[in-house]
């Protein structure tokens, strides 16, 4: 849990503010952020990097609210995107697209020679099929693409296999043996420049030892490019490091990047990190309140107006997320529940056997909703996706409103009537 997100008489204060003013504003379900501490855990990675050459890409998917991406271009970000869309996210909120790094398995042609027109720093490659492709779209555009390989160093980050992406039998890069021979073609392309290596070997890491793994197989290759001639200018290590949501003890930010100076030495290198969740998970929450209590023999249910279209990370990796009540005031009886939405899905749940004193009405919260919440969230049920809320200090800012209900059906088109007649019908 964030410093930001504290409890003050009773009440759960982000920032300068009572949640349930926020809850009382804006109704719920309502994602709720803090605007500092967002700031104060960008910043956990800039000052122990004083003194390199560094770039802080925070990963759009994690959570890609504009007024999240304006604060954190302001206080120098670049940004890790995974489509065009991410792109003109950045874009819009005034990003820098020359410290934007572009990821992903599967780039199309047009998202290329759009990330080459707006001049990003580089493409992170995951394939031979995709170096060929990117030469050839930057071929015909004039330009020369800078790029990384993203390496798969075949590491195990020891997380939920499904946020795990450096292991051999993972969709993601190029394998580490075949690095340097990819290099070589690279190198010797006309529209590519290979400047510098990439990995990421999944998320919610809690522990050093994968990363500096990850990172020892990355220098030799390093010291084997300089020795055929091939300078690297930067080292990308991606995102993963984990946060707290249940016990873990992930290292300190401080302490994960003395890790890696004290291995990188004195290589003359830039070193790009691709931070998500650290930076997100914490600083947000997802408000909801309690609809129904109904009690039973079996189970416990206490019913939401918050489900898993808003919040999908527990049903989808039985993903652990705090559940508190925001106002300690009231007392009622302790009992085991299962904290479940309105959707028609027995998977929709937000937690299970969570010993709460709760009653129909209550306000709770979902903590460490900021990273991989709202970004999931689906229009399942035909459910508004929440509103998200920044507040600064003592002030509460609508950054995203809550979707009105004409617009989930809004491009939706009806077959014009001649498609309705038996002769129009060709199946029968
Ligand atoms: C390529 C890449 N970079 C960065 C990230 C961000 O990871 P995290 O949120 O774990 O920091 C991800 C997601 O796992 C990713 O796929
Ligand atoms: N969506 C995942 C993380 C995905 C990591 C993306 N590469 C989560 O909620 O934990």
């Amino acid at each position: 849990m964030s410093t930001h997100f504290v409890w003050h008489d009773d009440q759960l204060h982000v920032e300068q503010l009572t949640l349930s003013s926020v809850a009382e504003r804006f109704g719920t379900p309502c994602y709720v952020y803090s605007s500092a501490a967002f700031r104060q855990h960008f910043l956990d990675y800039v000052l122990p990097l004083e003194g390199t050459r560094h770039l802080i890409c925070y990963a759009l998917k994690t959570n890609s609210n504009l007024a999240i991406l304006n604060l954190l271009a302001r206080l120098g970000a670049g940004f890790d995107i995974v489509s065009i869309g991410e792109l003109e996210r950045v874009l819009a909120a005034g990003g820098d697209p020359g410290r934007v790094v572009f990821s992903g398995v599967g780039k199309r042609e047009d998202e290329m020679a759009r990330a080459l027109a707006v001049g990003i720093k580089c493409f992170n490659v995951e394939s031979e099929a995709e170096l060929e492709r990117l030469n050839e779209v930057a071929g015909r555009l004039g330009q020369v693409a800078a790029i990384s390989i993203r390496v798969n160093p075949d590491v195990d980050a020891r997380t939920h296999p499904y946020i795990s992406t450096g292991l051999k039998d993972n969709k993601f890069g190029i394998a580490i043996a075949d690095a340097e021979r990819v290099y070589q073609r690279a190198f010797a392309l006309e529209h590519v420049n290979p400047v510098g290596i990439d990995c990421h070997i999944g998320s919610q890491l809690t522990e050093l030892s994968p990363f500096l793994d990850a990172l020892d197989r990355l220098l030799t290759l390093y010291d084997l490019l300089a020795e055929h001639g091939i300078h690297i200018e930067h080292l990308d290590l991606g995102g993963g490091l984990g946060v707290n949501y249940t016990g873990e003890t992930p290292p300190a930010v401080a302490d994960y990047i003395a890790a890696l100076r004290q291995r990188i030495g004195d290589r003359d290198v830039e070193l790009i990190f691709e931070p998500g969740r650290s930076i997100a998970a914490n600083a947000g929450v997802l408000l909801t309140r309690i609809e129904y209590l109904k009690p039973g023999d079996a189970k416990n249910f206490a019913i939401v107006d918050a489900a898993m279209n808003d919040l999908i990370r527990p049903t989808l990796y039985q993903a652990w997320q705090n559940i508190t009540r925001v106002d300690q005031h009231k007392t009622h009886d302790t009992k085991h529940w299962d904290i479940v939405g309105p959707v028609c899905e027995s998977g929709d749940y937000l937690g299970k056997d969570r010993e709460l004193a709760i009653a129909q009405g209550d306000l709770l919260a979902v903590h460490s909703a900021g990273a991989y919440g709202f970004v999931m969230a689906s229009n399942y049920n035909t459910r508004s996706r929440p509103p998200e809320v920044m507040v600064v200090g003592d002030q509460m800012h609508l950054v995203r409103e809550r979707e009105p209900l004409a617009s989930l059906w809004a491009g939706e088109a009806l077959l014009p009537e001649a498609a309705l007649t038996p002769q129009g019908n060709h199946a029968s």
